[in-house]
């Protein structure tokens, strides 16, 4: 049997709509990720577990994860024998966290391990974003690359391999925090606007150029300082109840970044120490998340999507 663990992801990462994106990992070792088992079968099996899997549609044919078993089969490995395929589906659909990103990234990887196919990274990105594009209403790398190579990743089509990390310092600590309501990525993109004036795209320009320099030149607090999202979160604040007073109380505490995580509605607040990270992460469970929700201190997840050797779900 093949398991492999694919996590969440910060899409945007605040100043890199659509280019820029984050893996994570809780501090306190908990896997927020979705899992895939694949193991030999005598005819295709395809089953959905996991916390989140009944908010997924009923219909296997509408689960990404059989999509994409569906494809490989047919149009990469058709050599490949019968297979059970299990989705244990750990994130809330919806949620601003990479969820159908970690479905598509952790199938489409076990396949290529299980039938030995050696596809490139290459191959295998453009292969995930073709079936992360079909529910997110664009075509967007920011939480597949993130999800599949780990770290912190500037991302795109015109990229060279599609992806380059960005090194990140040991002291960054993401609180992200899902308030427990979904948000659909294809409502949350129809509510941004279709061009951006001259203005606007040349300061996206200049403030994503001069992130990357400074993390590339080790002036990390100076990259912290810029790090404001002016192209999608003033248009999807509204969409987020309580988003905008939760950014204006987690700065105060000490956190160095606030922004909406994706397309939301789950809101990261990136803190340069433990100490800040935790008021932020208390703050949020007592102001910002109802039953449903849940909130996480986190690292950058530098592993990406990996095979586990140990049993779990
Ligand atoms: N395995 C899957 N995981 C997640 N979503 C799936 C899956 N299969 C099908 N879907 C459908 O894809 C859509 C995903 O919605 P959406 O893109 O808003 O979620 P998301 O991936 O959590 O968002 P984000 O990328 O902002 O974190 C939903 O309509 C959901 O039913
Ligand atoms: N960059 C995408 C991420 C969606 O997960 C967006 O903000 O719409």
């Amino acid at each position: 049997m093949i398991q492999v663990y694919a996590p969440a992801s910060i899409g945007n990462f605040a100043v890199g709509f659509d280019a820029l994106g984050a893996a994570i990992a809780p501090i306190d070792g908990s896997l927020l990720g979705d899992l895939v088992k694949v193991s030999a079968s005598t005819t295709t099996e395809f089953v959905c577990s996991g916390p989140y899997a009944h908010k997924l549609p009923a219909q296997a044919e509408q689960n990404l994860a059989y999509m994409c078993l569906q494809h490989f089969k047919q149009a990469v490995a058709p050599d490949m024998p019968a297979v059970r395929l299990e989705l244990v589906k750990n994130l809330p659909v919806g949620s601003g966290l990479g969820s159908s990103a970690c479905s598509v990234v952790a199938t489409i990887a076990a396949l290529d391990k299980f039938a030995g196919t050696e596809l490139s990274d290459e191959a295998l990105i453009e292969l995930m974003a073709d079936f992360e594009a079909k529910v997110s209403g664009g075509r967007h790398y920011d939480n597949i690359t993130p999800c599949y190579l780990g770290g912190l990743q500037l991302t795109a089509e015109l990229i060279p391999g599609k992806s380059l990390a960005i090194a990140t310092p040991d002291n960054w600590y993401p609180v992200v925090a899902f308030p427990g309501f979904t948000l659909n990525t294809a409502k949350a993109r129809a509510v941004l606007p279709k061009q951006l004036d001259m203005h606007h795209s040349v300061e996206f320009a200049q403030r994503l150029s001069a992130f990357c320099t400074l993390m590339l030149q080790q002036r990390s607090e100076e990259a912290l300082s810029i790090m404001i999202d002016t192209v999608a979160e003033p248009h999807r604040a509204q969409l987020i109840e309580g988003f905008s007073a939760a950014q204006q109380a987690l700065l105060q505490l000490g956190a160095k970044a606030v922004s909406i995580s994706g397309a939301g509605p789950t809101l990261f607040a990136l803190c340069d120490n433990l100490a800040s990270a935790e008021l932020c992460q208390q703050w949020l469970s007592d102001h910002y998340i109802n039953e449903q929700g849940f909130s996480h201190i986190c690292q950058l997840d530098w592993a990406g999507t990996r095979e586990l050797n140990e049993e779990l779900g």
